[in-house]
């Protein structure tokens, strides 16, 4: 299987993969973020009562018309605390925002509208309209009323209409499992003694973090050695947990231990592509077995970062439920940049803002792909399609943001 270009390994992995199907009940307080598994229905009317909007008197409009005459104050109803009688004619009753409008009320007077006088007795110095500056039962939503259709993404305002609705709990859509493994027999983990011709497994530590901030949880499998059973191994688990991803690090290009192909082979995977038009990352395949995907990732830490960034986030992020996002987005360059080749180039750069509020992104002055401090100095990527011409400083062009 060929080279293929971004866009079309992008529709064959991301937009080919549909949400997950596990559900969850979470509490409310653990719901923003997360996508709704089911419609959620008010199981209450709000507000229950009549509310007075505004501080001041309840009263029946009509005691509130010129010419004006004084109105006896029978009483007080407070938020939580309902004044218990009836509002006759010449009659108003103290009332606070929230409180229940008494019966025989149909309007509220604010308290700047009106004086007391020295008998306690009340003054209108205003006329109100019949329902002014009152909230009728129901006026935001009634019981059985449908609040968040199945799907939603649960915005902070959302979480707080489905507590109105009387819902402690939700039930969104799971995150997606993501097994992740890193391979290579030089590999070590952070902290361990690195030998002579050994190195520190660190694309597993950026591959899950972004994997979480798209919405997964993440099965660490730590650090397999190059050996097919090894690896092997590790995905026949991956299936047996019901992952729903397998994503591997490294051993995906061409040399003699470079074994993620030969086990996605014998594993029988169903390959989607074995090799990306892009720079870094050209060593990037895909495919899946049964529901689970599978994404073997190029072991050098940029190629690993930004191919997980272009593929795997946005994978998961349909896996999980939430929306797509634009994966580009229009700047200026702040250098010049050469043609580019065959591959779409995404340089890492650097980014900020002109007076005018567009972003300037100036791509780093080495961007070989074994540089994670120059990865993790960058902040967008600086995304150059195949065989771009020759672009100067002020140019339009299109990055990739990397947080
Ligand atoms: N003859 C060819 N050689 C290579 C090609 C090619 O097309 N023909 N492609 C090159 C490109 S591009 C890349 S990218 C790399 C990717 O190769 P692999 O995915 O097989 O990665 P490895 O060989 O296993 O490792 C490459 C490099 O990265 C280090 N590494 C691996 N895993 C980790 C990790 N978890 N954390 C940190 N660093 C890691 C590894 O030690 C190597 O230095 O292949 C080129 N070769
Ligand atoms: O594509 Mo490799 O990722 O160029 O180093």
């Amino acid at each position: 299987m060929s080279l293929i270009p971004v866009e079309d390994a992008q529709s064959r992995l991301v937009a080919a993969a549909t949400p997950i199907r596990r559900t969850v009940s979470v509490p409310l307080r653990e719901a923003a973020g997360r996508v709704l598994a089911e419609d959620v229905v008010a199981t209450r009317t709000q507000p229950g009562f009549d509310a007075s909007a505004m501080d001041g008197y309840a009263l029946r409009a009509e005691d509130a018309a010129a010419p004006f005459r004084p109105l006896a104050v029978i009483g007080e109803s407070a938020a939580g605390r309902a004044f218990a009688g009836r509002i006759g004619p010449g009659e108003a009753v103290r009332i606070f925002t929230g409180a229940p409008l008494p019966e025989g009320a149909d309007a509220v007077l604010i308290q700047e509208d009106a004086t007391r006088i020295d008998d306690g007795s009340l003054l209108p110095t205003e006329a109100v309209g019949a329902g002014q500056h009152v909230r009728p039962a129901g006026v935001d939503f009634a019981a059985g009323q449908t609040l968040l259709t199945a799907g939603t993404l649960l915005t902070p305002g959302s979480v707080a209409l489905a507590a109105s609705g009387g819902h402690p709990f939700l039930t969104v859509i799971d995150r997606p499992k993501v097994a992740v493994l890193a391979t290579g027999d030089e590999l070590v983990p952070p902290g361990a003694e690195v030998g002579p011709s050994q190195i520190v497994a660190s694309n597993s530590y950026g591959v899950a973090a972004l994997v979480e901030a798209a919405g997964g949880t993440v099965i660490d499998c730590g650090i397999a050695p190059d050996r097919e059973d090894e690896i092997a191994g590790h995905l026949d688990r991956a299936l047996a947990e019901g992952c729903d991803c397998f994503v591997t690090i490294g051993g995906a290009s061409v040399g003699d231990h470079d074994l993620i192909g030969k086990v996605f082979e014998k594993s029988r995977v169903e390959i989607a592509f074995l090799k990306v038009a892009m720079r870094p990352g050209k060593p990037l395949m895909a495919g899946r077995i049964g529901d689970m995907r599978l994404v073997g990732l190029p072991g050098n830490p940029a190629s690993s970062m930004v191919a997980a960034t272009l593929f795997l986030g946005p994978l998961v992020r349909r896996l999980a439920g939430l929306p797509d996002r634009p994966l580009t987005r229009p700047a200026i360059l702040g250098a010049d940049v050469p043609e580019n080749g065959m591959r779409a180039d995404f340089m890492r750069s650097t980014a900020r803002l002109d007076e005018g509020g567009s972003t300037v992104a100036t791509p780093l002055s080495r961007q070989d792909s074994s540089l994670l401090s120059i990865y993790a100095a960058a902040d967008v990527l600086v995304m150059r399609p195949p065989h771009a011409p020759a672009a100067s400083a002020g140019c339009p062009c299109l990055v990739v943001d990397l947080a």
